[in-house]
């Protein structure tokens, strides 16, 4: 039996989950990593176990998956602060004077995700647009700091939401990394695509889209989205009365592509390749781009709200350097150390941190 293909399910309140693709991929022989905090437990193992999508995983697992990504499912909960204190993750604003001073003498590293980071959560993916405001104030980090966007979508759709040349950009969970095409001092070397370890799944993408187009074309709301080295499926405007149909369709076309896998992000089927590449791997590179992979001087901060991101924090965690900052309202199993609620407080956080800077370089030339 094999298992390349698994669905991660969504944390439900009260209860406990785990990163995904670095868990899932490939051969499923790995082991969920040890959980960071405190947190919520159900039988999450066995769960998983039952979302095996060549194996023929019980379809009723994948729905109770999705169900639970569901805002309709999250009960109240005690105040957010009390979840955070339970889960050991401090509000990055609260904590503003202590990652100053962590970072002090060191080069920062500013990775951010988009979607639901930069722009706020919203039912159609193409209208999820970034405000003028958070554009200007990543325009003013990438000044100071070497700044990246690492997105699932494809990466020139990322680029036309974010639309700054001066960053670098990593698309389809990192499986696409371009360099800044004007503008930084980081910049080394060619303007060009430096990085696209997938590219000879595109024809395998491609096919799977329009079988995939094809397949759901009569279940109201859904929407498949071509992300280049990856697939979103989503059912955020799906009734859920159809998300078995949904889920049995995907599963239907999954099953004749083993070099496919299936993670799910928020409210979202995310179909790619089963390389061992994600956006942890796309950070890694990016330092090494930067010249800066066996620096100790340097102090990586990830930003991102979503599962695939759980693995560039987990990288920041294991390297020692820098941290992960995870966007949510509620608490989560995470591998980030500090939390901020939603993508204005990435905005308060992001100015905050030019201002600091801006004051820091004043005071360095009046000296
Ligand atoms: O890595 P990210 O930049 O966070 O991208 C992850 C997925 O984001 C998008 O979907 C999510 O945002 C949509 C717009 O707010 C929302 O409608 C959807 O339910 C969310 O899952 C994007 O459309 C996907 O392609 C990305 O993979």
């Amino acid at each position: 039996m094999t298992r390349q293909n698994v669905v991660v399910s969504e944390p439900k309140p009260g209860t406990k989950s785990s990163s995904d693709s670095s868990i899932f991929s490939g051969t499923g022989a790995h082991k969920p990593p040890p959980v960071p905090g405190k947190f919520i437990g159900m039988n999450e193992r066995q769960l998983l176990k039952d979302l095996d999508v060549n194996g023929g995983g019980r379809i009723s697992s994948w729905v109770d998956s999705m169900r639970a990504s569901s805002p309709t499912h999250i009960k109240s909960t005690p105040s957010l602060a009390d979840e955070m204190e339970k889960a050991k993750q401090p509000s990055a604003l609260d904590m503003f004077e202590q990652i100053i001073k962590a970072s002090k003498g060191k080069q920062i590293v500013m990775f951010l995700d988009y979607d639901g980071t930069l722009s706020p959560i919203v039912d159609d993916p193409d209208r999820a647009f970034m405000s003028d405001a958070m554009r200007k104030t990543v325009r003013k980090v990438a000044r100071y700091f070497p700044t990246a966007i690492v997105s699932g979508r494809c990466r020139d759709k990322v680029y036309n939401f974010v639309r700054l040349a001066e960053l670098y950009y990593a698309g389809s969970h990192g499986m696409d990394i371009k360099g800044p095409a004007k503008g930084s001092k980081y910049l080394k070397g060619s303007h060009s695509v430096l990085f696209q370890p997938a590219s000879e799944f595109l024809p395998m993408m491609d096919e799977v889209y329009k079988t995939l187009m094809e397949k759901t074309k009569s279940i109201v709301g859904a929407k498949v989205e071509h992300n280049k080295f990856c697939l979103s499926v989503h059912f955020r405007c799906v009734d859920e009365k159809k998300w078995t149909e949904l889920a049995q369709e995907v599963r239907s076309v999954l099953k004749d592509y083993p070099k496919l896998r299936l993670t799910q992000g928020r409210k979202v089927l995310e179909i790619r390749p089963t390389i061992k590449w994600d956006k942890g791997k796309a950070l890694e590179f990016l330092l090494e781009s930067l010249g800066m992979a066996n620096c100790t001087n340097v102090f990586p901060i990830y930003i991102g709200d979503d599962r695939t991101d759980e693995d560039a924090f987990k990288v920041l965690r294991d390297r020692g350097q820098g941290f992960g900052i995870l966007v949510s309202k509620t608490a989560k199993e995470t591998n980030a150390s500090y939390y901020l609620q939603e993508p204005s407080e990435v905005m308060d956080f992001l100015q905050r941190l030019v201002k600091w800077r801006r004051l820091s370089l004043r005071r360095q030339f009046r000296m």
